[in-house]
This record gives C-alpha cells, sequence and structure tokens, in this order.
C-alpha cells in the first residue's frame, strides 16, 4: 500500500507539468485582478468615507457566478484594514452560516470573542453582538456573501435587524455589503430591506473570452512549468468559459483539471483533449452537485422525470405530476400542489438539468415537453447517494 502512495506523492514532486497547483485553486486570492480596476475604484470611493470616520453608505453587489465579486470585495476590504486604524469588517458566507444564530455567532467571533456552543438564545446573541458594537469606536463592514441562499431558507428577518442596528447604537458605525449572483432575488426582498441595502449598487459583468484569456495567462505562469502549456490551450479555456457565461473561477478550473489529466496520463504537457476531458469531468461534477443539494421534493419531481422519460421522449406536466404524486404515495411523503411541481420544472430547466420547452397543440392549449438534460446515470448516482429514501426507490 505505502508503494502507491509513494508513486502519488513522488509524481506529484517531479509533475512535468505543475510548477505550483495552488495558484489555480478556487481559494486562492490573487494580489492582481485585471478587468476588475472599476469595481475595486468604485468599491473603495464608497467605502472611503471610513477615512472620515464616517459609517460608508451600504452596498449591494450582484452580478453572475466567477465574476470576482468575492474575490474584489476581499481584496479592497483587506487593503482598507491594513491602511486604516479605525476600520474592520466581518465576511461570512451565509450559504455555509445561513441561520441567524451562525450569522450572529460568526459576527461575534469574527470580532474576537468566544461563542459558547449550546445554552445561547439567538436573542442573547443579538445582545452580545450590540455591546461589542457599543463598546469599539471602529467603523464595522459587515460582508454577507451569497444572502440569496440564506434569505431563501429562512427569510430576511436577519438583514432587517442588521439594516436597522445603527438606531441601536451610540453612533452610526455598521455597514453592510449585501452580495448575489441571483439578481431577481432582489425583487423577492422585503422593499424596506432592499432600499436600505442598495444605497449603493455595484454590477460585476461577466468576463469575455480576452479577459479570461488574460486571467488565464497570469495565473499560468505562476502555476505550470515551462512548456507544460501553450497559448493555445490557455484561449481554448478562456473561451470554452466565455461561451459559458464569462466565469472566472470555470477557466481556472478547466486549466487545473486539464493539468490534473494530462499528469495522471503522465504527459509532459497538456493537449487540447485533456482540455476536453476536463470539460466533461467539470460538467460532471457540476451536474452531481447540483443535483445532490435539490430540495427534496424537487428531487422527488426529477425521479418522476427519469422514470417518465425512460420509455418514451418527452413528458408534460401533468404526466410528471401524476408520476411524482404515486412516488409521494409509495414513499409516504406529503405532498405539494401541482403549481409547485409546475415550478420545480421550471427551476430544474432554468439550471440545466432538464429541458421544458413550450410548445403550443393548437386547440389543446399549450404544454410543456419536459425532458432530461443530463446523463441519467450521474443524475441517478446523484439521487441515490444522498437520500436514503430515494435509494430505496431504485432498490425496490
Ligand atoms: N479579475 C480576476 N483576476 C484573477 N482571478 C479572478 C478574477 N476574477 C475572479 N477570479 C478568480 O475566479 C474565481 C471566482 O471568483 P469569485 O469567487 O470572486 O467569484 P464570485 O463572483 O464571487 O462568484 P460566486 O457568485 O460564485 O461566489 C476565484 O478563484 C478568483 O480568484
Amino acid at each position: 500500500m505505502s508503494e502507491i502512495i509513494d508513486d502519488i506523492l513522488n509524481s506529484t514532486r517531479d509533475s512535468p507539468i505543475f510548477k505550483n497547483r495552488e495558484y489555480l485553486l478556487p481559494d486562492y486570492i490573487p494580489n492582481e485582478l485585471p478587468h476588475r480596476e472599476e469595481q475595486i475604484k468604485k468599491l473603495a470611493s464608497i467605502l472611503a468615507q471610513v477615512y472620515k470616520g464616517s459609517k460608508p453608505n451600504n452596498i449591494f453587489i450582484y452580478g453572475l457566478t466567477g465574476t470576482g465579486k468575492t474575490a474584489v470585495t476581499k481584496f479592497v476590504l483587506k487593503i482598507f484594514q491594513e491602511k486604516i486604524k479605525n476600520f474592520t469588517y466581518v465576511y461570512i458566507n451565509t450559504r455555509q452560516s445561513d441561520t441567524t444564530y451562525r450569522i450572529l455567532a460568526d459576527i461575534i467571533e469574527n470580532m474576537g470573542e468566544k461563542v459558547p456552543f449550546t445554552g445561547i438564545s439567538t436573542a442573547e446573541l443579538y445582545r452580545r453582538m450590540l455591546k461589542i458594537f457599543l463598546s469599539t469606536n471602529k467603523i464595522i463592514i459587515i460582508t454577507l456573501d451569497e444572502i440569496d441562499a440564506m434569505v431563501k431558507k429562512h427569510g430576511d428577518d436577519i438583514l432587517y435587524k442588521l439594516t436597522r442596528i445603527n438606531s441601536e447604537l451610540d453612533k452610526s458605525k455598521v455597514s453592510l455589503i449585501g452580495i448575489t449572483n441571483d439578481v431577481k432575488f432582489v425583487d423577492n426582498l422585503d422593499p424596506r430591506v432592499r432600499s436600505s441595502l442598495s444605497e449603493e449598487e455595484l454590477v460585476f459583468p461577466p468576463y469575455n473570452a480576452n479577459e479570461l484569456e488574460d486571467i488565464l495567462k497570469r495565473r499560468a505562469v505562476l502555476a505550470f512549468k515551462d512548456g507544460a502549456i501553450n497559448n493555445s490551450i490557455i484561449s481554448l479555456c478562456a473561451a470554452l468559459a466565455a461561451r459559458d457565461h464569462g466565469d472566472a473561477r470555470r477557466a481556472l478550473d478547466l486549466l487545473r483539471v486539464a493539468g490534473e489529466i494530462a499528469e495522471r496520463l503522465k504527459c509532459n504537457s497538456i493537449s487540447t483533449e485533456h482540455v476536453e476531458k476536463a470539460r466533461i469531468e467539470i460538467e460532471r461534477d457540476r451536474v452531481y452537485e447540483v443535483i445532490a443539494s435539490l430540495p427534496f421534493h424537487s428531487k422527488l419531481v426529477l425521479v418522476s422525470i427519469i422514470y417518465g422519460t425512460e420509455n418514451k421522449n418527452t413528458m408534460t406536466t401533468g404526466e410528471v405530476y401524476e408520476l411524482y404524486k404515486s412516488l409521494t404515495k409509495t414513499l409516504g411523503t406529503e405532498i405539494v400542489t401541482q403549481r409547485r411541481v409546475s415550478d420545480i420544472i421550471n427551476e430544474l430547466d432554468m439550471v440545466g438539468i432538464i429541458t421544458a420547452k413550450v410548445v403550443n397543440r393548437g386547440r389543446y392549449g399549450k404544454t410543456k415537453e419536459i425532458n432530461l438534460a443530463v446523463d441519467k446515470m450521474i443524475a441517478i448516482k446523484a439521487l441515490i447517494e444522498n437520500d436514503e429514501r430515494l435509494a430505496s426507490i431504485w432498490n425496490r
């Protein structure tokens, strides 16, 4: 066994491909962010109020995934903290810390105080947070990343509370930065929260192929050995990611995974075939992740579609609902309305798991033609590996 591990370690150490793979990992924060100068400038000029000892306006940041929202925000906040004494910030990813309790606990811990594991109510945590805020003379920026995920699960109560917090302090010193990649999400917020959070707005447009190429080139120099990659491979990764929606994370992933595949195959350089394999591997992982994290009834609707399209090409919403209903009966679970199932179908279509095309059937009115848009085996794997109840359906 140990030889296997030695082999892996040796090949990693002697990799003909990577000089420093870490530069391509998602959590690496680069110290330069090309093509985001405008956003950096705008964010810095809003935050510059802290120089005068005043609280900056709240800021709402939105843009599609991988457009540099998190990287730019962290980059600017870090520099401000280094340069300005009476300033501090808290960064919370609310997909991970998605309850009011967790968010308050994170704020308190980020401000340097401990939170015991159990035995404290949310109200008590809130009081403790206020106490910390009252005792500091610093301006505090609270950054809530991926706020749509949290609000969808638990509502915007905590956002409302935080937007009002200055009225409970001795002076205005807390500002919020809310980040989301779901533009439509803004419309669902309580209007008071929305107007308060959007005192300033910052939009992150997708990167185009040239911009992605530039970003990748700068990383490739740090990450790869000389001769392991050429410009045409970088252009290809940039073009593929730009075609998707200008997502820098995706472009960097493509480059890294293509490098890993080349390494695994003991090649000395990355080829277009490696990039193609990487694209398929990443897409497979994405599909798996999306399906694994779906809510239970969305998974059941997907199971119905997988079953229903087994022997025919497409299904209608009504047919999906019938199958869904019988599945809930088999499993003895509660049932949602046909209207909700229709919404779920739209959601699955939006994330690219199924296609739901509206077709006009003349005097029979309009209906949807629903079909699976991803590899069936991956979909089934993601469903049964993440839910025992669904695994039981396939084992029947
Ligand atoms: N201009 C840039 N230069 C270099 N790297 C970048 C740039 N923009 C983004 N990246 C890199 O791309 C990846 C994704 O960026 P980031 O996490 O900031 O995206 P995001 O807009 O916050 O996405 P999401 O909404 O999915 O969280 C990170 O690894 C980041 O370092």
